[in-house]
């Protein structure tokens, strides 16, 4: 499990750790890790590091004062760096006058560079870039190394709100904030440097699940184990209409554990054509006992929609309630006042079905996801999936996790019905809901990824990936699991 904290508990934490380090000794330390991550993108997009040219955005604050300072160590090892001041009287004084000792030059210009240094704005970032440093930023045609965090993007929420840097490597110090796991796509990649923050850090704030959190999570059959004991995956979804979303949320339980999976619906011909191993009927007063049920999926939103909603909800087990049961119960609140509150509900919804239901409640999805999902979790006492690029997963108890996708090729319809059948299937298992959906949001980028790239070792992005429909995406599922256990297994 990763850790990210709020920029609040950081700045405490590095108050505290500042009180008893000598002065200029974490910035230090800080810009040499930013060096190194400068020289190791230089050698692999230039192939050496001696008399490549660096060119550091320098802005008014100690993130100014971290690129200074790698220009320093950048020097020593025969860079050639020039510092662009955005606030000259302001950039940070000991750092440049070290600059310009090492023989680091000050231009108003970028002076054609192999690699920038994004040190406009740190933790203390408001707002998007100004237009004096967005309009150099916009000139820059190499890749950018950001300082901390891309400066225009929100630490706390990774939102965007005008110009803002673009980084293909985010060099981070002490701690993860949120904008590295709510917004990679401006962050690239992100390399964490330790200037001995941990002892200072309180329990974090947000957590990223890693592969052997996952695999640990993920139930497997024991000797004494049966099709029953494994817990049983109810799927009430589909309808004439939305035949398909019963056949990929049912897959998705049938390929995500090794118990049984039942289905119930409109679809049960098409479902049990497609997955022989399934048990179907066409309703689910005649399914079956099960331990957790999926419903919405393609459920429609008139009068049989609901009746199935209904009932399902009256079986009163773990529940994920998706898409046209999030738009049911948002017009329909005297059904979730009937329901069971001992049985767990996980709520997946997209931004849309988002605002259905929470807004009538007063909570508004606005900039700060993770704040809108924790709320709509603590009102409504159930687990909130709130998809998007990065997947936030709030419990009532205030437990969060983040989710990041890797690419965007997970939006495609009909890709959210595959994640609804993973919620349900380990939902079934007995998991904790909260690291439920966490796990199921896991292996559903997983699986995306490995349908986008056909690769188990790489990373889709826009450049490698192809686009992969949901069926695909569905087929992967064996290999997100197998990627999970392995890294179980590799410790
Ligand atoms: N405190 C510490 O111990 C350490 C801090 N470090 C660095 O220090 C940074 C934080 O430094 P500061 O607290 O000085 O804050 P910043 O470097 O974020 O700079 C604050 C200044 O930027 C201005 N500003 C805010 N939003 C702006 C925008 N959109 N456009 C232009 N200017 C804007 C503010 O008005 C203020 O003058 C961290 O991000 C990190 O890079 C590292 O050196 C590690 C150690
Ligand atoms: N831009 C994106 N990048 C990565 N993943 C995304 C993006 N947009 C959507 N997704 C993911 O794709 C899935 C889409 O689900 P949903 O909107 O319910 O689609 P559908 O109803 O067609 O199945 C969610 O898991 C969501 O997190
Ligand atoms: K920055």
């Amino acid at each position: 499990m990763l850790g990210v904290w709020t920029t609040t508990q950081i700045r405490t934490a590095e108050d505290r750790l500042l009180a008893r380090t000598p002065d200029g000794a974490l910035m230090r330390k800080a810009a040499f890790g930013l060096a190194t991550a400068v020289l190791d993108l230089l050698r692999e997009r230039t192939g050496g590091t001696a008399g490549r040219r660096v060119t550091l955005l320098v802005g008014a604050g100690n993130n100014g004062g971290d690129a200074l300072w790698a220009g320093v160590f950048l020097r020593r090892r025969s860079v050639a760096v020039t510092a662009v001041l955005l606030n000259p009287d302001r950039a940070h004084a000991a750092g440049l006058a070290a600059l310009r000792r090492a023989g680091g030059r000050v231009s108003e210009t970028l002076d054609d560079p192999d690699l920038v240094v994004d040190g406009i704005v740190g933790l203390q970032a408001h707002g998007p870039l100004r237009p004096a440093a967005a309009a150099l930023v916009e000139q820059v045609e190499v890749p950018i190394v950001a300082v901390d965090l891309p400066s225009g993007v929100d630490p706390d929420t990774g939102a965007v709100d005008g110009p803002a840097v673009r980084a293909a490597v985010t060099v981070t110090f002490g701690a993860r904030k949120p904008v590295h796991v709510l917004n990679t796509t401006h962050c690239g990649e992100v390399r964490l440097v330790d200037i001995g923050l941990g002892p200072e850090l309180p329990d974090p704030d947000l957590i990223v699940l890693e592969p052997d959190d996952v695999g640990y999570a993920w139930r497997v059959p024991g000797p004494r184990d049966d099709k029953y004991t494994q817990g049983v995956t109810g799927i009430a979804a589909g309808s004439a209409n939305y035949p398909g979303a019963a056949v990929l949320s049912s897959g998705a339980a049938v390929l995500a554990t090794s118990g049984m999976v039942r289905y119930a619906g409109y679809a049960a011909d098409v479902v049990r054509g497609r997955w022989p191993e399934l048990v179907a009927t066409g309703n689910v007063e005649d399914a079956g006992r099960v331990q957790a049920w999926v419903v919405g999926p393609g459920l429609g939103t008139g009068q049989a929609g609901r009746s199935i909603l209904a009932a399902v909800l009256h079986e009163a087990v773990p529940t994920c309630v998706d898409a046209d049961g999030i738009t049911l119960l948002a017009a329909n609140p005297a059904l979730w006042d009937a329901r069971d509150p001992d049985a767990p509900v996980v709520l997946t919804p997209h931004d849309r079905e988002f605002a259905r239901i929470a807004e009538p409640l007063g909570i508004k999805l606005g900039a700060d996801r993770v704040a809108a999902a924790r709320e709509l979790a603590k009102r409504l006492d159930s687990v909130v999936l709130l998809k998007g690029n990065a997947t936030v997963v709030a419990a009532p108890d205030g437990r969060t996790l983040v989710n990041p996708a890797t690419s965007s090729w997970l939006a495609t319809a009909g890709s959210g019905d595959v994640l609804t059948g993973l919620v349900g299937a380990l939902l079934a298992t007995g998991l904790d809901p909260w690291l439920a959906a966490g796990c199921a949001a896991w292996a559903h980028v997983r699986a995306g990824e490995l349908a986008a790239t056909a690769d188990a070792s790489a990373t889709a992005d826009e450049e490698t990936g192809v686009p992969t429909p949901a069926s695909r995406i569905l087929e992967a599922i064996p290999g997100a699991i197998r990627a999970a256990r392995s890294a179980v297994a590799a410790y």
